[in-house]
């Protein structure tokens, strides 16, 4: 069996060829601006194969080694990653005369006032990579999340009112996106930018009809989370996907995709630059436990659906850490996750419970480093600065410090203007039919392919959020039980809004609706 990848290849290693990994054997050849590309063949079984062993020699992240592994597993060919050269200028030259350029940067999206609240999170909830029903119950899948937004939108509506009314988001994403077409300009690569959010305006469909409005033939798609996630990133790219599997002027367009940049010379030292200035703030810097704490996802998307994202945190932490002590900054750190919603299992250790232990273990000076978005946002400006800070400060730590969100930081920029740049060669590069092209966002090695990867089953997944907190205790989960709530839910919810049945008939209902947490 033959593959071959391309990789980056850091100058160190340039002399290292033919490479032996484990026990496949890869000739190797730099074929461009730091560009690894090998051919690896293997006769053994691939079972046993350890790439995992090599990636960090070579730079690679989680998802180009477990690209590689796949394709030496199920025997495809060949296979693509994306690179991530550090002469982006030179690459981009034949590619920006021929074709006008755009790049989609896909978002969340947030609440612009508290009357958006409720319709924002019926939104949220509706998407079925935020709360995937068994197939027998999709159809109930939009009655569930009106009731669900509608019981938690008062507590929401709680936390947008502290930060001002609304959620900061997309005044950031759209200086974002505007900073990042002047950095692309100053690089000489003339590109239109916009912006898709997946919850809330600009939605996503708008800035595809602006872009077909723009006459965009070469679009690059860069979801603004730095790591992949089946619930952020995946459902974005899935939206997109299926936009552009309906339309004749999409299908022909030519498109790439950066699904996740965390591994990023440029990213990791924009965010080494705002720790090491925010530790100089502290009376003592270097007794700092620098405290990264990422958005959470449900467990069971990591150990069932094969999620990456933990994955991809973790070496983004250590990717930052590294840079830190190359700075000689040699501070003690630790990642926990935050924002749970429900009961279910998410990903631990918990930050609230992180924060008890510290302070009890006696840590007296924290630095939170909030590492899985790079804008402000509800859960930076309220659950990290009031609620977790309050915490912390009640649990014996005495010094409390936030490093902000990258935003419009000039080396973050930059440097997502360099990964523009870098995919360019990629717009395209494998020339699909129509007909292909309906089948796949993206042309092989993309996100498809990494879809494919990770979440190739769309396996069912436990709903992260419940509604009646006696019903999805831990001990009645299985779907079956899950099924026979949400038909009681979906009964009560019709009952409740139509002010008919069965249990007013019978004097048990009006009732109050519990809200849940
Ligand atoms: C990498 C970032 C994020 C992941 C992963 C993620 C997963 C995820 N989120 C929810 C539920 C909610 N998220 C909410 C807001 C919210 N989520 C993120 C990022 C990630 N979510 C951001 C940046 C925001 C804030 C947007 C803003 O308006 O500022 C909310 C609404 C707020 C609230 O009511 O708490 C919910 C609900 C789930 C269930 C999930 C994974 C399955
Ligand atoms: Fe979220």
């Amino acid at each position: 069996m033959n593959i071959r990848i391309q990789a980056p290849c850091p100058p160190r290693f340039h002399h290292k060829t033919p490479l032996i990994l484990s026990r496949v054997s890869c000739s190797s050849e730099v074929v461009s601006h730091g560009v690894l590309q090998m051919e690896a063949s293997s006769n053994v079984g691939n079972s046993s194969i350890n790439i995992s062993k090599h990636k960090r020699a070579f730079g690679w992240s989680h998802k180009q080694s477990l690209l590689l592994k796949q394709s030496l597993n199920k025997d495809s060919m060949p296979l693509r990653a994306l690179m991530t050269s550090s002469t982006a200028q030179d690459t981009s030259a034949s590619y920006v005369n021929d074709g006008k350029i755009g790049v989609l940067l896909l978002n969340l999206g947030g609440p612009e006032t508290l009357d958006d609240v409720q319709p924002f999170l019926f939104n949220l909830f509706a998407d079925p990579d935020i709360i995937r029903l068994p197939r027998l119950f999709r159809f109930l899948q939009k009655p569930l999340a009106q009731f669900i937004s509608v019981a938690r939108a008062p507590k929401s509506k709680e936390g947008y009112a502290s930060i001002g009314g609304g959620s900061p988001l997309r005044q950031i994403t759209d200086a974002q996106a505007k900073e990042l077409r002047n950095a692309l300009y100053e690089k000489n690569v003339p590109a239109e930018v916009y912006v898709g959010m997946r919850y809330w305006h600009p939605f996503t469909e708008e800035a595809i009809e602006q872009i077909k409005k723009d006459g965009v033939n070469k679009l690059v798609v860069l979801p603004l989370y730095p790591q992949f996630s089946i619930s952020t990133s995946g459902s974005s790219l899935r939206l997109l996907e299926s936009i552009f599997r309906e339309d004749e002027y999409l299908v022909k367009m030519q498109h790439t995709v950066i699904p996740s940049w965390y591994q990023r010379e440029g990213y990791i030292k924009a965010m080494a630059n705002l720790i090491e200035k925010e530790l100089k703030s502290f009376n003592r810097p270097e007794k700092v436990m620098i405290f990264f704490t990422a958005h959470g996802v449900p467990l069971a998307y990591v150990e069932e659906a094969g999620d990456p994202y933990k994955a991809e945190m973790e070496e983004c932490v250590d990717l930052i850490m590294e840079e830190l002590e190359r700075r000689k900054i040699n501070n003690p750190f630790t990642l926990a996750y935050q924002s749970r919603v429900g009961p279910v299992e998410w990903l631990k250790p918990y930050t609230d419970q992180t924060i008890i232990e510290l302070g009890q273990k006696g840590v007296k000076s924290l630095l939170a480093v909030p590492i899985s978005f790079v804008s402000e946002h509800i859960e930076t400006l309220e659950e990290i600065d009031v609620e977790y800070k309050e915490l912390a400060l009640e649990s014996g730590v005495e010094e409390w410090g936030r490093v902000p969100a990258l935003g419009c930081e000039p080396t973050f920029i930059r440097d997502l203007a360099d990964a523009v740049i870098e995919s360019l060669p990629y717009v395209g590069a494998m020339a699909v039919s129509n007909l292909e092209a309906r089948q796949s966002l993206v042309p092989l090695g993309s996100v498809e392919e990494l879809l494919a990867t990770y979440d190739s089953q769309r396996r069912e997944l436990p709903a992260p959020v419940t509604v009646w907190e006696w019903g999805f205790t831990k001990s009645a989960e299985t779907w079956n039980g899950r099924a026979a709530m949400l038909a009681v839910i979906v009964l009560l919810f019709l009952e409740v809004s139509t002010g008919e049945g069965f249990l007013h008939q019978w004097g048990v209902l009006p009732l109050q609706l519990p809200m849940f947490p």
